[in-house]
């Protein structure tokens, strides 16, 4: 079992830092960077330096731009890209027997599937699996104590996919809610928005523990409305990704909503920040949602309507504050 090979797609953050998970598990990984270029510096320099600087990649990882021969003979492909290449990458993975382990968190934009639904598009549901949970990719590629959740349509499934992760400090639950991992992952990164803003306003810990408390709500509303368990939404891939992503200053959404109250465009928000910033388009697939299946989500709402310049930040937070008052 040591030798089998393991692919991750994407050389960003996220993949690098589950390929060096992988690589300490004694699999042999091949992580696929978008460019030649890129690839063949970060296998030379063995380091990526523009999103992981200072962490060494070991000998049994190696870098390549070729996916289709990155997938030959591999027992599992990590999906670690943003949402948005789902449909330009997914199909390439289509006729294999490998197991499929999505570790992307967000809402399609247009169609406003999760993620096991956008993948169940291309890929049997026998070989999905989603990985999801409170993780910052520099504490995980420094090794540093993780606990994430593991999801597929069987608990067995599931262990099968965690099983390839056997490094002592990346301990993972398994779970049987596909939908619950998923709308955990995705809906977070809005609430985490929304702490960032208020972060941005200069409020202190009670509006972050206003915005923790009843995001949490928010989520598994949605997730009950769309099938996914109220249980899930109190695990690691829900309240504990919710906890990490609102209070951690790792956490690119929160720094992004941070932006935006200090005064900052989206676009220039974004690019600040220069990495993927999945809440945004989660918060505009999650206000349609709640308007689709009739359900309120005043927090997530708000958010996307600040995004998208229809209501002013601060007359938001007299909005969200001056709602008739009601029981918990
Ligand atoms: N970072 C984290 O702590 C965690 C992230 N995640 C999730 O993982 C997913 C990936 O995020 P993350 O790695 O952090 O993002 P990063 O911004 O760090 O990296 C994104 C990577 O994706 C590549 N990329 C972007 N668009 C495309 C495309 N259309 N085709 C091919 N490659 C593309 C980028 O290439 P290039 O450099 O050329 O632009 C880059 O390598 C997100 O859904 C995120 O929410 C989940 C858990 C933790
Ligand atoms: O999902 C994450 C940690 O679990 C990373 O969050 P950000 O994308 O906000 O950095």
């Amino acid at each position: 079992m040591g030798e089998r090979v393991v692919t991750v797609l994407g050389a960003g953050s996220w993949g690098t830092a589950l390929a060096l998970v992988l690589a300490r598990s004694g699999r042999t990984v091949r992580l696929v960077a978008r460019s030649d270029e890129q690839a063949e510096y970060m296998h030379a320099a063995r380091e990526n330096s523009r999103y992981l600087p200072g962490i060494r990649l070991p000998d049994n990882l190696i870098v390549t731009a070729n996916t289709v021969e990155a997938l030959q003979g591999t027992v599992a492909c990590v999906y670690a890209l943003p949402c948005a290449a789902a449909d330009e990458i997914l199909p390439v993975l289509r006729e294999g027997d490998y197991t499929v382990i999505a570790a992307c968190k967000g809402l399609h934009p247009t169609t406003l599937e999760r993620t096991d639904q956008v993948l169940a598009r291309y890929i049997d549901l026998s070989r999905i699996a989603l990985l999801s949970g409170p993780s910052f990719a520099l504490e995980v590629a420094q090794g540093q104590p993780t606990a994430i959740t593991m999801a597929a349509s069987s608990i067995a499934r599931a262990e099968a996919a965690a099983a390839l992760f056997d490094d002592t400090s990346f301990r993972i639950y398994s779970s049987d809610d596909l939908i619950g991992v998923a709308m955990g992952g995705a809906l977070k990164n809005v609430i985490a928005i929304a702490a960032g803003m208020a972060d941005g306003l200069g409020f202190g810990h009670n509006s972050v523990a206003a915005a923790v408390t009843r995001g949490l709500a928010e989520m598994a509303r949605l997730t009950s409305a769309c099938g996914g368990r109220y249980e899930t939404v109190m695990g690691l891939s829900g309240l504990g990704d919710l906890v990490l992503t609102c209070t951690g200053e790792l956490s690119r959404n929160r720094r992004f909503g941070a932006a935006i109250a200090q005064g900052s465009g989206v676009e220039e928000a974004v690019e600040g920040i220069g990495q993927v910033v999945e809440g945004v388009r989660t918060a505009a697939a999650a206000d349609r949602l709640a308007v689709k299946l009739d359900i309120e989500l005043p927090l997530m709402q708000m958010v996307h309507r600040v995004l998208c310049g229809s209501v002013p930040l601060q007359e938001a937070v007299h909005g969200l504050m001056s709602r008739p008052e009601r029981v918990e």
